[in-house]
């Protein structure tokens, strides 16, 4: 059986982008967290936020992960699925996880690019920089506890499948 993938890691990092080329490196089904969700409740993340609070949200992305858990998979979580310690231990146990790290300038410069504000409605209320500066401060030890392996995401989508790869290589090998 191969376990799932999990890729966690802040708004931007490219979760989605990354999590694609590893389903296709890996002959793997891509599933994203943030998708699934939006499409199951006909609205935009956005939309839910406006009208429900971010704690009804964050009730159906756990909803989600549990749904879309299964072997064989490669899972795309939203930015803030490590929140919950329940998320964190589930993704744990159920796979593997992988933590797609990078630093606060490439992170804000890609959300400025493409800010797709249906499903990144602020979190703060600041400015994008300011807001993923303060945001990945509070979540990066999460993001690290949740982890089996951290990789360097400011580089080019194929190298990091490749360091993706070698690290779930190396971690079989041992
Ligand atoms: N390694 C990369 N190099 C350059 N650009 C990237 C890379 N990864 C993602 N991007 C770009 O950054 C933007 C955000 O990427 P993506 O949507 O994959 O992030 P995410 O981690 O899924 O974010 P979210 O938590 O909001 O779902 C996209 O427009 C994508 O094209
Ligand atoms: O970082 C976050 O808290 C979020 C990230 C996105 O992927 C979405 O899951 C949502 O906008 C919340
Ligand atoms: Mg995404």
């Amino acid at each position: 059986m191969t376990l799932p993938i999990f890729l966690v890691g802040a708004r931007g990092c490219g979760k989605t982008t990354v999590g694609q080329a590893l389903a296709l490196a890996q002959g793997c089904q891509f599933i994203d967290t943030d998708f699934w969700l939006q499409e199951t409740a006909q609205q935009t993340i956005a939309d839910i936020v406006a009208r429900d609070g971010w704690e009804t949200f964050r009730a159906r992305e756990t909803d989600a992960l549990k749904a879309v858990t299964a072997p064989a998979r490669v899972i795309a979580t939203g930015g803030g699925i490590i929140l919950s310690e329940y998320n964190r231990h589930f993704m744990r146990e159920k796979g593997i996880v992988v933590y797609l790290c990078a630093p606060v300038a490439v992170l804000a410069d890609r959300l400025e690019a493409f800010p797709e504000e249906g499903q990144r409605p602020t979190l703060t209320g600041k400015p994008i920089s300011e807001e993923v500066s303060e945001v990945l401060a509070l979540r990066d030890a999460l993001y690290r506890e949740a982890a089996h392996h951290v990789v360097n995401a400011a580089q080019l989508p194929g190298q990091v499948v490749s360091d993706i790869e070698a690290a779930l290589q190396l971690a079989r090998a041992s």
